[in-house]
């Protein structure tokens, strides 16, 4: 009989994935700048080459285990399945089509009701994150707090919290790099409301709780994976000592249209 993998042996299973995920799309960057290739047709060929590397990856490496990725057919033996891997394999496409660092690979891995594993490989800066092996930061709370925003979609609830709490919003592209800069201290939150997967947020998450940091939806309610539909569409990922203060004033708001 052979054993279990360990959740750090998951972690690192993981972080090699998406280490090696990045190595493709910074490659078929490059080869399509050569060739013209640009916009959509770059989006859709960065998305198209990350799949197919980790799909392969994947069915080389986690043999008979399930898979939710947002670039692959969804199928309901996932919801039956003791492990599947939730992968993103270029989240911010947008900004890797614009030649621009901020998009990463997500690779997460749940099992029987919850997230054990991520990694969030950030190749434009060389970085990749993992449950295992991340230590999440502990300088002081910058003053004011700073929170990461979506650049080109932030939601009409950031500008209120901004506003409500006077925090400093910094605009970036990809969930997993805004995340990442929570776990690193270069921000003190990230929120999102108004639409995204359970693929644009497991595997930070992970490397989020990992690291310590609050991580639920914005009614407070925790962060669920592998249900039957992905649509997860809010979030709060924050140092521990903000929850409390963003979540009463999420409470409090008036409704958006992408605050329920
Ligand atoms: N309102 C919305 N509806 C659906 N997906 C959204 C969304 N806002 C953001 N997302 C997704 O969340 C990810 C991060 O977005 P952003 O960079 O704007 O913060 C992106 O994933 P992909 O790049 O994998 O499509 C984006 O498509
Ligand atoms: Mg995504």
């Amino acid at each position: 009989m052979t054993s279990s993998p360990t959740a750090d042996s998951l972690a690192a299973t993981a972080a090699s994935i998406a280490r090696r995920a990045g190595r493709v799309l910074l490659e078929a960057r490059a080869q399509a700048e050569r060739d013209g290739v640009t916009g959509r047709d770059l989006k859709d060929l960065g998305d198209a080459r990350a799949q197919a590397a980790i799909a392969g990856w994947l069915a080389a490496e986690a043999p008979g285990d399930a898979v939710l990725s947002e670039e692959a057919k969804d199928s309901p033996e996932r919801l039956a399945a003791d492990r599947v891997w939730i992968i993103d394999p270029l989240d911010g496409t947008r900004e890797y089509s614009e030649g621009r660092d901020d998009w990463a690979v997500h690779v997460a891995v749940w099992e029987r009701g919850d997230l054990v594993a991520g990694a969030v490989a950030i190749p434009g800066k060389d970085l990749v994150l993992d449950s295992a092996t991340v230590v999440g930061a502990s300088g002081a709370i910058a003053d004011p707090p700073r929170m990461a925003v979506s650049r080109s979609r932030p939601p009409a609830l950031v500008e209120h919290l901004r506003a409500t709490l006077g925090l400093e919003v910094a605009p970036m592209g990809s969930a997993g790099v805004k995340i990442a800069a929570v776990v690193r201290g270069q921000v003190d939150a990230y929120v999102h409301a108004g639409g995204q997967y359970e693929w644009d947020s497991a595997a930070p998450v992970a490397v989020a709780r990992a690291a310590g940091l609050h991580t639920s939806r914005i009614d407070g309610t925790p962060l669920t994976y592998n249900r039957p539909d992905p649509y997860l569409p809010d979030l709060v990922v924050c140092r521990p000592e903000l929850a409390a203060q963003i979540l009463a004033t999420i409470a409090e708001a008036p409704s958006f249209g992408d605050n329920p």
